[in-house]
């Protein structure tokens, strides 16, 4: 455990972070999401441009009241716009009223953005920056100034780029961040432009703010740390404009795992797959499982040839251990599976395979055979254990199907109406019964509980979540099947069962029978055996 900080983490994921497609944030999620970043032991917080818009303003008369133990809380603005006063710039007014005590802006430093986009001299955007610099820094903030396209810049006319640069530090900028705004940087470009401007300007602390269009953003911002820069700026995800900006959980993991450049305490570290969710779920985008580190699948093991390893020695096919971020190991059963998968599997499920393989080969031969007939077992955790079950002999079925009836009737004007009717036999007892649906398989699933749930009660506490049909091809002229993923949950758990026919309604049977024979066989209530 150690407090040291060797790269200040600067987050704008409430500012560049908010640029990305669908990414909207709430004043108050923006002040829920500053305090948790806060807590993790983040630098600096970007929260927004208030002269941008309400609700930027308003977080930052939120921001006022909240007291941040380890950020400094920063406003994002341009520079002054020109041929106007410093001191007569909404712009610049704005950023003093947030009352933050950091102040971010962006200028110029490629002559085409001053010549085509501002159209204006090359050195009336001189003035600017220097004027909104020493304007901010003489009303007593710390002021950190984003150098916008200056790779770009650097590369079309260096002589200017620098000059923009040494403005900035000489109006007494505290930071200068060196921005590839376009995101098409190559990292040894890059390095070799950062070794530069660290000789260029010696003693000026550097930050660097890369965008993902090359998907280079990472790994130029790990290179830019490389060569001098003891600032980083990004967002939690990577979410930014066009194809995001740089993903900070990737470069701290980096950073401070394998380059032992200190960003956050340890335990914020253990906390990175938390805040990725947790940040996902506030912008309402889903989880990408893929997201190195912090992803559902980041240490997800499938093939044989990997389980088997890794049941010997983690570190050969893991990077990193899962734990140190935050994240766990995960083993799939496919038809990539050796039987290394379902004894890592049945050990997980609590079932004892015994000490001959002869068990475990049987299994993976099962499911090879059955994911060709169109299964997918490691979307179908539930029946997965049930079939494990079934072939080792720990499952006694809880009931058996004399039939079922299903009729979707519709008429005219007024919505289908489905009913079921179904016989089942628990022990020795038969029950018949019938129930309605507002569609043909919940028709179906109402008529099993019903039938089932006098023999077991805690049936009542299933519910389905999801419920996912794919139709696969038909293979040399075979009719087209369908596959049914269910998802249920109960109190406690949430399981996914799978069925697979030419006749939807007879997949979802298989998936709902699945589901149904998983929770019993959870609970351990199978009482009533068949032939008991
Ligand atoms: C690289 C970056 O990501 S920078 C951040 C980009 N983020 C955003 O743009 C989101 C917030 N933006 C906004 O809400 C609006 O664009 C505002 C409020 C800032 C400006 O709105 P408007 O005044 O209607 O101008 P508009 O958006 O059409 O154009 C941007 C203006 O800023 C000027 N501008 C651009 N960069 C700078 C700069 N560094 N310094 C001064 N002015 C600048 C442009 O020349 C243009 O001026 P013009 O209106 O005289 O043509
Ligand atoms: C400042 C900024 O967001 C950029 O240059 O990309």
């Amino acid at each position: 455990m150690t407090d040291r900080t060797d790269v200040l983490i600067y987050d704008t994921t409430l500012r560049d972070g908010t640029q990305g497609e669908k990414i909207n944030f709430s004043a108050e999620e923006k002040v829920r999401i500053a305090q948790r970043l806060d807590e993790m032991g983040f630098h600096y917080i970007e929260g927004g441009w208030p002269g941008s818009n309400p609700k930027d303003m308003r977080f930052f008369e939120l921001g006022k009241h909240i007291p941040f133990k380890n950020a400094r809380l920063t406003a994002f603005g341009s520079t002054r716009r020109p041929n106007i006063k410093v001191e007569n710039c909404a712009n610049i007014q704005t950023l003093l009223a947030a009352e933050t005590p950091a102040v971010t802006i962006f200028g110029k430093s490629w002559d085409l953005h001053v010549t085509d986009i501002l159209t204006i001299p090359l050195e009336e955007n001189l003035a600017m920056i220097h004027e909104s610099i020493a304007y901010l820094k003489a009303n007593g903030k710390e002021v950190i100034y984003d150098a916008e396209h200056f790779f770009d810049g650097y590369k079309k006319n260096r002589f200017y780029a620098l000059q923009t640069i040494e403005t900035a530090w000489k109006a007494g900028a505290d930071f200068i961040v060196l921005c590839d705004t376009n995101g098409g940087t190559i990292p040894h470009e890059l390095t070799v432009i950062v070794e530069y401007v660290r000789s260029f300007l010696p003693d000026a602390p550097l930050g660097i703010h890369v965008h993902n269009d090359g998907d280079l953003a990472v790994a130029n911002s790990i290179a830019a740390v490389s060569a001098g820069a003891t600032m980083v700026q990004g967002t939690i995800n990577g979410y930014g404009e066009r194809c995001g900006n740089a993903d900070l959980i990737p470069i701290i993991a980096n950073l401070q795992l394998k380059m032992n450049r200190w960003c956050l305490p340890d335990n914020s570290i253990r906390q990175l797959t938390n805040l990725s969710y947790y940040i996902s779920d506030v912008a309402n985008i889903p989880p990408q499982n893929s997201r190195p580190f912090v992803g559902r699948s980041a240490f997800t093991h499938k093939g044989g040839v990997h389980v088997s390893a890794i049941l010997k020695n983690p570190a050969a096919y893991e990077h990193i251990r899962p734990e140190l971020v935050g994240n766990e190991q995960r083993v799939l059963v496919s038809d990539l599976s050796g039987k290394s998968n379902i004894e890592y599997k049945a050990r997980e499920l609590g079932i004892d395979l015994g000490t001959e393989d002869a068990i475990s080969t049987l299994i993976v031969q099962k499911i090879k055979i059955m994911e060709d007939e169109g299964y997918q077992f490691d979307a179908a955790d539930g029946s997965l254990s049930l079939l494990i079950k079934k072939i080792t002999g720990e499952f006694k079925e809880p009931f058996v199907l004399e039939c079922f009836h299903v009729i979707n009737a519709k008429t005219k004007n007024n919505p289908s109406l489905s009913q079921a009717t179904i016989k089942i036999v628990v022990g020795n007892e038969e029950e018949l019964t019938a129930a309605e649906g507002n569609g043909p398989v919940n028709a179906l699933d109402n008529a099993l509980r019903k039938a089932l749930v006098k023999f077991y009660p805690q049936i009542s506490e299933v519910h389905l979540v999801d419920f996912k049909v794919r139709t696969l091809e038909g293979a040399d002229g075979t009719a087209a099947k369908v596959r049914v993923l269910l998802d249920s949950k109960d109190n406690e758990d949430v399981w996914s069962t799978i069925g697979v026919s030419t006749n939807v309604i007879e997949a979802s049977w298989h998936a709902l029978v699945d589901s149904i024979q998983y929770k019993l066989c959870k609970d351990k209530i199978n009482k009533h055996h068949v032939g008991e």
